[in-house]
């Protein structure tokens, strides 16, 4: 949250930022895009990960392991086929963060933006989908986001449980429907493959 002096009558009015590319409205999905390129941070050699597709499921996500640009309450991420994604420059800059974890976070070493998750489970409903931050590429068009996820969660990441109705109508109003977990489209997904795989 910040106080911004752009009162009306001396009334001070306080906005919830969820994250720099939906704040203030954010395009949306360019029907013909099919891809493009993700840099990292880093001033010289940059890591560029090359994305052959056009990505689905993009969101905010309030959970404390995707990565958030510096000052923002939620990441943005999206799916797409772990078969379009490459790594075209610098890849010896890249770790995993957390190997034990479902999502591996593969990270640069020198600036820690996370490039692409992988799901190396075969048996994990998602496996096969790679996780992209398309906040990283030069190119317009990549899908927009579509819903909050995991909106509880940023109080594990130290938001006062008091500030949540205001995070949640936020979120509403960017036309994000905020959820405790993924959508439900998704959930239901996870649900039917487990019900498959019983
Ligand atoms: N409360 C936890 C939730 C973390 C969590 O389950 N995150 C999801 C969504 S990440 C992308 O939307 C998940 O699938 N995590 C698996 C993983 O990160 O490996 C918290 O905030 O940490
Ligand atoms: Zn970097
Ligand atoms: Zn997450």
């Amino acid at each position: 949250m910040i106080f911004e002096p752009w009162s009306i009558l001396g009334v001070i009015t306080i906005k919830t930022l969820i994250h720099p590319q939906v704040d203030n409205g954010f395009p949306a999905t360019a029907e013909s895009f099919a891809g493009g390129s993700l840099q990292c941070q880093c001033a010289n050699n940059p890591i560029e990960v090359t994305i052959a597709a056009q990505t689905a499921h993009n969101h905010v996500c309030g959970c404390s392991k995707c990565w958030k640009p510096e000052g923002a309450l939620f990441a943005q991420i999206a799916v797409v086929s772990k078969d379009k994604v490459s790594v075209t420059a610098n890849a010896d800059k890249l770790q995993i963060i957390d190997e034990s974890a479902a999502i591996q976070r593969h990270a640069c070493k020198e600036c820690g933006t996370h490039m692409y998750g992988r799901i190396e489970n075969t048996g994990h409903p998602f496996y096969g989908l790679d996780f992209v931050h398309t906040e990283l590429s030069k190119q317009q068009g990549w899908s927009a986001p579509e819903f909050a996820a995991f909106v509880s969660s940023i109080i594990e990441s130290g938001t006062a449980p008091e500030a949540m109705a205001d995070v949640r109508q936020t979120l509403k109003d960017l036309g994000l429907p905020p959820y405790d977990c993924l959508s439900p489209a998704l959930m239901d997904a996870i649900a039917t493959h487990v019900a498959a795989n019983k």
